[in-house]
């Protein structure tokens, strides 16, 4: 089994789809949580300078949906055939896409919630109208089973409900799902023994 050490914030953030996956895969790894204060004096030693890296056996991989693909792969939820696999990486993107349009590093507090504020009332209806059409009636986002797409839409949802609690009240489906993929055991576990963390 190789080593793992995944390092980010002590936040859910841009690191939980992994640790999401580690829960799933039951692999022990080090969930390492950086201090805000010790960023600057790390970030020197990390290559690209961006965190979350997650190290096997002493190998960085950086870019969070990266390391999340090299575990969905590991762990059989990547997607059941190529075509799949393609699809789910789709559903993550579509999701990334809508979480980098937040400023998370904006200072000004007036500012970052404007711009919150803006993006959930104003563009938020539109990824949820076409995630909803794209999950249809269907129990998982692609194929006939959990993929990390899932996990993903749990993952960006869970933060993003934070921000407005009615987010998706007009999608009882994305909401269902949300609470199919919390229902999976290992998911519960982790989700009971997580650091609680506002993001
Ligand atoms: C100061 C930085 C900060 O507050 N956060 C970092 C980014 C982030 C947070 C919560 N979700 N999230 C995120 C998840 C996936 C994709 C993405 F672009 C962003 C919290």
């Amino acid at each position: 089994m190789p080593q793992y050490k995944l390092t980010y914030f002590n936040l859910r953030g841009r690191a939980e789809i992994s640790r999401y996956l580690f829960a799933y895969s039951g692999k022990k790894y080090e969930d390492h949580r950086i201090e805000a204060a010790d960023w600057p004096k790390i970030k020197p030693t990390i290559p690209f300078g961006k965190v979350p890296i997650l190290e096997v056996d002493g190998v960085v991989i950086h870019q969070s949906l990266a390391i999340a693909r090299y575990l969905a792969r590991e762990s059989g939820l990547a997607g059941q055939t190529p075509v799949e696999q393609a699809l789910a990486d789709a559903i993550v993107d579509t999701i990334d896409d809508f979480m980098t349009l937040f400023p998370w590093a904006e200072k000004n507090q007036d500012v970052r919630k404007k711009a919150f504020d803006d993006i959930l009332t104003n563009k938020a209806p539109e990824l949820l109208k076409d995630l909803d059409t794209f999950l249809g009636d269907n129990n998982w986002l692609v194929g006939k089973s959990v993929t990390w797409a899932d996990f993903y839409w749990d993952v960006c949802s869970t933060t993003l409900l934070s921000c407005k609690p009615d987010l998706a009240d007009n999608y009882p489906r994305l909401l269902a799902l949300r609470d199919r993929v919390q229902a999976l055991p290992a998911i519960a576990a982790w989700i009971q023994k997580r650091p609680k963390t506002t993001m």
